[in-house]
């Protein structure tokens, strides 16, 4: 097999970003137990590198550090905090065209949007650097005499985040951030699939200035460490995004230890059209908000729920413009479509478009003998999709677009509501009547009207239903890093107005 290791650090502007170890207080950690596991490029299927697996000994002493680096990182001034993230924020964005090309290799996603992803995650930390300084306690009137009341925050302790590989650098930064930010020391375990783009994160981290012990990343069997990471009592904050299933994994696996859980689990998004809008306009959003990352996006639309008055210009338009997106290597230029994750990816998508088929759904597009590689799987459209179909039940995370016609608001609505996810919804109208009224009735965490784009720091990200708990970003992301600490002082005195 050959190893492009070696390939990919000339290809770097600074090869020490690339590095096949995990990095444990301070250290660059092989495991002790000398098991390995290769990294492939998704495109090519050839290995790109190896990481180890690290024994359990390992992970705990990567609890060890983090809890002995927890006392000084808290007792910095969250200035001081601030600083150190800037100076991260400053050197990612410094390295993004190697972040990035780390990214592709690892994730197959286009350079262009592995370059956009670098961006959207380095804007986390800034925007928690900043919010760490305003982690406000209240002062709250007294009912007791002589008393001040008040709450102060504090950091819930060490945190620990695992990962996906679809965000494999974003879906770090926005969780470590905000923790970083509290004053949480942090241990992160990403995907084994994209391990590179959190350990280059390390290496910056390092160089920024965050101190040994308070940003870990550890690798090794997903099992094992997560119930490691679950069951150990000091670890008080689990942040987790990936699929629903591992979630509730997560969520039996924690139960004794009764720690904080912050979830981002799938979605299952419709995309509503309206009939007031222009086919045309309508399935060129719904194109974008489909294919973004080959469809392995949480966000990504895969419900398509159209007016009847406008179903078939809209089938049109949508197919037109799919037939023209372009699939193949993501370090290319001009691609539209890189790989899925693995071969396994896509036996799962052609299973689910079988399944609709054989459920009655017209096929369009799709053609794989045209795919560029084992790993590419050419956009499918599927129409007259049910409720019945996997294409509806479950989240494809793959180019599998459902498109179904819909007759009135509150038949739209049903549909929508119709699955156990909750995370977005997209609504396309120019009605406002109409905007309130879904805005109002989908039973979602996010909904965007009118627009594709709806993430970035300042908004609270997550999922209603089994889309998950909590919120990143935001002016509430770094609470989840946060206890509220109630204080009674009394015997004060006669303290007036209090
Ligand atoms: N809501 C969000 O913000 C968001 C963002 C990105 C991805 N996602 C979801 O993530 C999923 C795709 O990512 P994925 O395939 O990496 O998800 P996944 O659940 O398979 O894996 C996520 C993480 O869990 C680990 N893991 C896998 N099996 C495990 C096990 N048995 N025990 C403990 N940990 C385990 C993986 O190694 C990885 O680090 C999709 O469902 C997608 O919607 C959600
Ligand atoms: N696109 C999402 C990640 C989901 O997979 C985001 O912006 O966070």
């Amino acid at each position: 097999m050959t190893t492009l290791s070696a390939t990919l650090a000339k290809r770097l502007e600074d090869p020490r970003l690339f590095r096949q170890y995990a990095y444990v207080n301070g250290k660059w950690t092989h495991g002790e137990g000398g098991r390995e596991e290769a990294v492939y490029d998704p495109a090519t299927n050839e290995a790109i590198g190896h990481i180890p697996l690290l024994e359990a000994e390992q992970i705990t002493a990567a609890v060890d550090a983090a809890e002995a680096a927890f006392v000084q990182w808290r007792a910095l001034r969250a200035d001081e905090r601030c600083e150190r993230l800037l100076a991260w924020y400053d050197l990612i964005q410094a390295n993004r065209e190697d972040l990035a090309t780390i990214m592709t290799l690892e994730q197959g996603k286009p350079l262009p949007d592995a370059r956009g992803e670098v961006q959207y995650g380095a804007s986390f930390v800034r925007w928690f650097a900043e919010e760490g300084k305003r982690t406000y306690g209240e002062t709250i009137p007294s009912h007791i005499p002589n008393a001040s009341l008040g709450t102060i925050k504090e950091p819930v302790g060490i945190a620990a985040m695992i990962t996906p590989w679809n965000f494999p650098l974003a879906m770090i930064t926005r969780k470590a951030a905000a923790a970083l930010a509290a004053g949480c020391p942090v241990i992160v375990k990403p995907a084994n699939e994209t391990p590179y783009s959190a350990l280059a994160l390390a290496e910056l981290a390092e160089r920024a200035g965050i101190p040994a012990g308070i940003f870990n990343v550890v690798l090794g069997d997903p099992a094992e460490v997560s119930k490691i990471l679950c069951s150990e009592s000091r670890i008080r904050a689990l942040s987790f995004t990936g699929s629903t299933r591992v979630g509730r994994l997560l969520i039996e696996q924690s139960a004794n230890t009764v720690k904080r859980l912050s979830l981002e689990l799938g979605g299952n998004a419709p995309f509503i059209v309206g009939p007031d809008m222009d086919p045309k306009e309508a399935a060129f959003a719904a194109i974008d908000a489909k294919f973004q990352t080959a469809g392995q996006d949480c966000l990504a639309a895969n419900r398509i729920l159209v007016h009847e008055s406008i179903h078939d210009e809209f089938v049109e338009h949508f197919s037109e413009r799919m037939a023209a997106l372009t699939l193949g290597n993501g370090l290319q230029s001009e691609i539209d479509l890189g790989p899925l994750i693995h071969r396994q990816a896509v036996e799962k998508a052609a299973a689910i478009v079988d399944d609709a088929i054989s459920k009655g759904a017209t096929v369009i597009g799709g053609d794989q003998s045209q795919a560029p590689g084992e790993n590419f799987f050419m956009p499918v459209m599927l129409t007259g999709v049910t409720a019945q179909m996997k294409v509806w039940r479950e989240e494809n995370f793959a180019p599998v677009a459902g498109i179904t016609a819909y007759s009135t608001d509150d038949e739209v609505i049903e549909m929508a509501n119709d699955t156990e996810y909750g995370l977005a919804a997209y609504i396309y109208t120019h009605d406002i009547r109409r905007i309130w009224k879904l805005m109002r009735a989908l039973e979602y965490g996010m909904v965007s009207v009118n627009s594709v784009k709806m993430t970035g720091p300042p908004v609270p990200f997550g999922g209603v239903k089994q889309s998950g708990l909590g919120r990143e970003g935001g002016a509430t992301g770094i609470d989840e890093y946060l206890e509220t600490k109630y204080y009674c002082l009394g015997a004060l005195g006669s303290v007036s107005g209090s």
